[in-house]
């Protein structure tokens, strides 16, 4: 039996305050929607009513006809039902497994810390819905201003204002409900001051928003803004503000649909929560609270928030990880099969997932015109000239102007990328930024250490060539097709072909075969079997095979070595196998 405090700490966070001894245990149990802590028993249940509690908090409690109690502390009884404790059964039951413990006689002092943590569907989607959209709900109309450095390191030097405008346009107009109700590029000497624009641009900047009806949001197209700068602005345009950052984010949020891309979206969304929180604690201090302790905890209001949100950063990191480890698995036996992997990489819409749609026939793959369509990475099987299998593994797009926490978390799926063969690289060359797309993606391969052998080897595609009138090869070695039309893809194919053969180290062999034996069958398992040329009358077949070194070694010990019985193909030359 232990202590355990219960408090409501801004609109809809219930968190939990408890002693340190028990702490460590409950430290999966974080986050308490208002929702889950109504369905307390009422005896459980109490919360303070201070100021960190706002009126419509109270009200929202009260019309569950709950009492106002000062007193905030609550005895936890093993005998709370299992789902009130914030528990999910396959954890708790994990836990049990762990510890060896029967329900309910758990020791709360003991140090605990699991290692991995597993979280069900139901549990993920929680957390998701839970956490607060970054930009608010519903229908945006949107200002985008784009500030124009004019020098200095920040300056672009690939692409040109109208071309980022245009690309903030394309973000908004990704999203469903969102519109642009107006636009305006402002030159600045100083993107890293609070203000961004001079002081005289500031104020007729300032003068149109306020005087655009219906605006209900400024996109400022800058990677991230800091707290104090998009305080600044709210405050001055009195709606909300977004940056590159937060709409993105919003965009990852709307397609997140498997488990993987829902978590990393909701990590990827806690260092704006913590700059959001880092902004109403400054509020509430400026009314003279913030940083008070809470109810004899110890912890002020900042510290508590802080200490939950780094709680759910560790849930979220620990059932990634957990993915992680069943996707490594997946991927050895993959390789365990020997199939080759290509990893179909490029900026966003440039028609990556069209393109592997077009290659394996694959009715599954759903390309479509929004950046960020995919956000999962997704293998797919198709087979090249040779008739050898390969996996065509789709990625998510890139996009320049990206700040790195984002990549980071992401960069968990393009692991796969790590671990494959080749990199077929799709450029949209008719998009105008194109040669700008294509640095931003080799950079950002660079910045996830992409292996070298991988970057020297990379597949350039210039895709969408029949929106290009009368397209010209701009650089040697790259492959001109159109997904869309399937133009092109047959020579796509030889290439791709040739390239896995050098990075796999497989060979082309022709090797005689014996029809009474399991050689045949075993070359169609472990080999991809090109060609079989049977002579029925001596009942041996010749057959051509892709086949990789080990694969081809194990075949040597297992039907070649000390049994002669190729002898009598000494036509093919050096001994028994003839290299293509
Ligand atoms: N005209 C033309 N359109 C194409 C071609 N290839 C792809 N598209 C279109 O480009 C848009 C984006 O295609 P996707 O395959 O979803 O692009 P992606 O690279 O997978 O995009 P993300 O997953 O969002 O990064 C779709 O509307 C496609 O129909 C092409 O060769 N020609
Ligand atoms: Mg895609």
């Amino acid at each position: 039996m232990s202590t355990i405090k219960y408090c409501m700490l801004g609109n809809n966070i219930v968190t939990r305050l408890f002693p340190k001894r028990t702490y460590s245990w409950l430290k999966h149990q974080q986050l308490y929607s208002v929702e889950n802590w109504l369905k307390l028993p009422t005896r459980y249940k109490c919360y303070k009513r201070s100021h960190h509690v706002n009126q419509s908090s109270h009200q929202h409690i009260s019309q569950y006809g709950l009492q106002h109690h000062r007193a905030t502390t609550v005895t936890w009884q093993t005998s709370i039902p299992l789902q009130h404790r914030g528990f999910s059964l396959s954890t708790y039951k994990q836990k049990i497994r762990d510890d060896n413990h029967t329900p309910g006689q758990e020791s709360l002092g003991k140090e605990d810390e699991e290692e991995d943590y597993y979280i069900d569907d139901s549990e993920i989607d929680e957390l998701f819905q839970h956490q607060m959209p970054m930009v608010g709900e519903g229908d945006h109309r949107i200002f985008i201003v784009h500030p124009d450095v004019k020098w200095g390191s920040r300056k672009q030097y690939l692409t040109t204002a109208n071309l980022m405008m245009e690309e903030a346009v394309g973000l908004v107009n990704t999203l469903q409900n969102w519109s642009v109700i107006d636009k305006v590029i402002l030159s600045t000497k100083t993107p890293e001051k609070k203000m961004i624009f001079g002081k005289g641009n500031f104020q007729t900047l300032t003068e149109r928003i306020r005087g655009t009806p219906g605006i209900t949001a400024v996109f400022v197209n800058v990677e991230r803004l800091s707290p104090a700068s998009e305080k600044e602005f709210e405050e001055a345009w009195r709606v909300k503000v977004f940056d590159r950052y937060s709409v993105v984010l919003h965009i990852f949020r709307c397609n997140a649909r498997t488990k993987e891309a829902k978590l990393q979206v909701s990590l990827a969304e806690i260092p704006m929560l913590r700059s959001r929180l880092r902004n109403e604690v400054a509020n509430l201090d400026q009314q003279g609270g913030g940083s008070r302790c809470i109810m004899g905890s110890g912890e002020t209001l900042m510290e508590v928030q802080q200490r939950v949100l780094q709680e759910r950063k560790l849930k979220i990191c620990s059932a990634l990880e957990h993915l992680r480890r069943k996707r490594h698995l997946l991927r050895s036996q993959r390789k365990h099969r020997d199939f080759p992997i290509v990893s179909v990489m490029g900026y966003t819409n440039c028609g990556k997932t069209t393109l592997i749609k077009a290659l394996t026939g694959d009715a599954a793959l759903q390309p479509r015109d929004q950046l960020f369509a995919t956000l999962d990475v997704t293998v797919h099987a198709g087979t090249l000239p040779s008739h050898m299998t390969v996996l065509y593994v789709d990625t998510i797009g890139f996009l320049s102007q990206l700040p790195h926490q984002l990549i980071d978390s992401f960069s968990a799926t393009l692991e796969d990328v790590i671990h494959s063969d080749l990199i077929v690289h799709v450029r949209d060359i008719s998009h105008p930024e194109t040669v700008n797309q294509k640095e931003n993606v080799l950079n950002v391969l660079r910045n996830l250490q992409i292996p070298d052998r991988l970057l020297s080897s990379i597949v350039e595609v210039h895709n969408k060539i029949d929106l290009v009138d009368s397209y010209e090869p701009s650089e040697p070695n790259s492959l001109p097709i159109s997904a869309l039309r399937g133009q092109g893809l047959e020579e796509l194919k030889i290439v791709v072909e040739e390239a896995i053969v050098k990075s796999t180290g497989k060979q082309v062999l022709t090797l005689p075969v014996d029809l009474s034996s399991s050689q045949l069958s075993w070359l169609y398992k472990e080999a991809t079997v090109q060609e079989v040329d049977v002579n029925p009358d001596e009942g041996s077949a010749v057959v051509k095979v892709i086949i990789s070194a080990a694969a081809y070694g194990r075949y040597r010990k297992m039907f070649e070595l000390g049994k002669g019985l190729l002898r009598e193909y000494g036509a093919f030359g050096s001994g028994r196998v003839r290299p293509n």
